[in-house]
């Protein structure tokens, strides 16, 4: 990066710290990383705590793999509390709604077996005085059972264990039909060939003129961070969270990015790329000059739980630093934030829509001296619904600020790229793209045209039989997400659901249920698709495929992270071939399989679902008066605090969008009309 003037934070190179790194021997080095010490969580987060530089410090040294030690989970209980001071009105509570009808239920079911031995009582008299009938088994009261648990639950249980296995088989065994489809995708690929060839010699020539050349990627791998030449207070930030060797993503990304230079970086899910960008900002931001508070660093997000979850990252690394850091996103008080921008925070995590709020609306608050610029998941903020506010973005950044942009899928695409202004970026792609983790199993379960109506009950049969816990359910729409969340509550499966239609405190509060084991399924849209990193996911099931390879990738990529295994189930249909052919093609085959779930136990759950369509129906409407009943109160508190305050609330200025309404409109459609294309059959 060039035109770095006094006020800049220092990259590496203008720095004299790079001589630690060469003055360190080799033996040095090994003496520390022998020592294997292990610093227990409760330790680490003692040194969390402490608010000064402890010199007797010693790091947490591990050799081998990154991913060797336990590393802490990250919270959102400070951004939960925030919001829960803010809730004007409590809001419905689907868990109760559900609870309440399962009540119902059960006093019914008792009432009647109350009725039933009464009957009894009553013939058994009867039979004594010689007037006896047989006694039938009550097949409502088996029925009703059939949902909670009890008798027939237990039946399942046992099946299970012997199922598991038999159930699943290698990717060779799919049928001849799948394979023909296949042959026919290949020859129109033939067809194409020639073009395609002339157009990818245009796109390599277009990118070597684009990118900085291979030799800028530097080749060193690292043992330890300690080995990085990092700042004490970075690697005992490090430490704290248990992490003690870079993984490959880090240790390509940090050298470049302390140079100051600009980066497009891509490296599977779950491999660390959060840190990868976070851990050289906050070492660059050590060396801030300090006489005046300056916003110089802005991470954006697409999504704000993810923008609040490497504000949590963020913050645990910078613990034993100076470093201020400010969340920005939708849903949180506007008014809050704008207070804490007016501290000038060191780093602004933000998602785009707020940032720009903020841009236009908070006064003193400006993107002039913005040094640094991160996008997390870059590859979906340069999608056309993004593209707008990301523009807008761009242009409140000095041309002189480093650039870095990162995704497991990202994308090396110049047109895309040029958006962005980069400077002559460090292209630091570390596994080809498009893969998976590698300790990912791929499954598929084969749902043909004709039964495409059987997609529920395929995913209760699941997850009644199968996958019993830490597993996230992805859904199309937050329509389809809400209804299975009633579905399982009537199921007794215990599931939280994530997706747009909720606030965010309860959005929040999903994650962290899910999180602390307190349900065993999250049911989500794509919203918590990218990034979001929770510890344990065992089992990430598609409902149905995304169009786009990409998105199936980061779906997938929320379980197998940080080098662990992990397994994916996806409800594939007829027209999603392709995408199976893809998944194929990009891993390794022995880590593809394909389910069968018998039809027998299809059929048992789709009457299932078909016996409790009515109390689905129940909650629903429950629902929704309550609901009218919430929105009444909300309009009364709001109509108070506008009568109590009229003269302040008044007196504000109108917050303005860089967009007329038509235009915010248009583009907002334009991005919903993306992510519909992304299932379009
Ligand atoms: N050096 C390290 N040592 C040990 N664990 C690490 C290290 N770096 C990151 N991790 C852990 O790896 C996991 C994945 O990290 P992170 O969320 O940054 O992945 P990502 O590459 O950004 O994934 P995604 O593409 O899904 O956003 C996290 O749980 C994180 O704590």
């Amino acid at each position: 990066m060039s035109g770095f003037d006094d006020d800049f934070i220092h990259t590496i190179d203008e720095d004299d710290n790079v001589q630690v790194i060469e003055e360190l021997s080799e033996e040095e080095v090994a003496v520390t990383t022998n020592k294997k010490r292990k610093v227990s969580k409760k330790a680490a987060k003692k040194n969390a705590t402490k608010e000064d530089m402890d010199n007797s410090f010693t790091f947490n040294i591990e050799g081998g793999g990154a991913y060797k030690n336990n590393t802490m989970d990250w919270d959102f209980a400070t951004t939960r509390e925030k919001l829960k001071a803010e809730t004007l009105v409590p809001r419905t509570n689907i868990d109760d709604i559900i609870a309440k009808k399962l009540k119902e239920k059960k006093q019914l079911k008792n009432g009647k077996k109350r009725k039933a031995i009464e009957a009894d009582e009553t013939q058994e008299v009867e039979a004594v005085n010689g007037e006896g009938a047989n006694i039938s088994d009550n097949d409502e009261d088996l029925a009703v059972d059939g949902f909670g648990g009890g008798v027939v639950e237990d039946e399942e249980e046992s099946e299970n264990d012997s199922q598991d296995d038999s159930e699943a088989e290698s990717s060779e065994s799919e049928s001849e039909e799948e394979n023909q489809g296949d042959q026919n995708d290949e020859s129109d690929d033939e067809a194409n060939g020639e073009d395609d060839e002339e157009v990818n010699q245009f796109e390599i020539e277009r990118k070597k003129a684009y990118f900085a050349p291979d030799s800028d990627q530097p080749e060193m791998l690292y043992e330890s961070f300690s080995a990085m030449n990092l700042s004490r207070p970075i690697q005992k930030g490090l430490a704290s969270v248990g992490f003690v060797a870079p993984t490959a993503i880090q240790c390509k990304t940090i050298p470049v990015a302390l140079l100051g230079k600009d980066i497009c970086g891509g490296a599977v899910t779950g491999s660390g790329k959060t840190a990868a960008f976070v851990v050289p900002i906050l070492e660059r931001l050590l060396y801030r000059p300090r006489q005046t508070a300056t916003t110089r660093v802005l991470i954006l997000c697409p999504t704000r739980e993810l923008a609040v979850q490497v504000h949590s990252v963020a913050v645990k690394l910078a613990s034993f630093t100076d470093i201020q850091f400010c969340l920005c996103v939708g849903g949180l008080s506007v008014k809050g934030q704008e207070l804490e921008l007016k501290q000038k925070p060191d780093v602004v995590v933000a998602t785009p829509g707020r940032l720009i709020d903020h841009v236009r609306n908070s006064p003193s608050f400006t993107l002039e001296s913005c040094e640094i610029l991160v996008m997390d998941e870059a590859d979906r903020m340069l999608e056309d619904g993004f593209a707008d506010e990301l523009g807008e973005i761009v242009k409140s950044c000095p041309k002189s600020r480093q650039t870095m942009l990162f995704s497991a899928t990202m994308t090396d695409n110049v047109d895309q790229l040029i958006r962005m202004s980069l400077q002559r970026p460090v292209r630091l792609m570390i596994d080809p793209s498009n893969q998976a983790a590698a300790k990912l199993t791929q499954e598929f379960v084969r749902i043909r045209a004709h039964k495409e109506a059987d997609r529920p009950a395929v995913l209760l049969a699941l997850c009644k039989k199968t996958f019993k816990r830490k597993c996230i359910v992805f859904f199309r729409s937050k329509a389809a997400a809400h209804q299975m969340k009633i579905v399982f509550g009537l199921c007794g499966l215990s599931a939280a659901e994530l997706h747009g239609n909720l606030s965010q405190e309860q959005r929040l509060e999903a994650l962290e249920k899910f999180r602390d084991g307190e349900v065993d399924y999250l049911l989500a849209t794509d919203l918590a698709s990218r990034g979001l990193d929770i510890k344990g996911i065992e089992v990430v099931i598609n409902f149905n495929m995304p169009q786009q390879f990409a998105q199936y990738l980061h779906r997938v990529g929320r379980t197998a992270r940080a080098g662990r295994n992990g397994r994916s189930v996806t409800l594939i249909g007829e027209a999603d071939r392709k995408l199976l052919k893809m998944a194929v093609k990009s891993s390794n085959k022995q880590q593809v399989k394909h389910r069968v779930v018998p039809a027998e136990l299809i059929s048992k759950y789709k009457a299932k679902l078909e016996a409790i369509t009515e109390e689905v129906k129940d909650v629903m409407k429950q629902e929704k008066e309550d609901k009218v009943i919430r929105q009444t109160e909300m309009e009364l508190k709001k109509s108070e605090n506008l009568l109590q305050h009229a003269n302040e609330i008044y007196s504000r200025p109108a917050r303005t969008w860089f967009q007329s309404d038509k235009d915010k409109k248009k583009s907002k459609d334009v991005g919903m009309q993306a992510y519909k294309s992304m299932f379009k059959k």
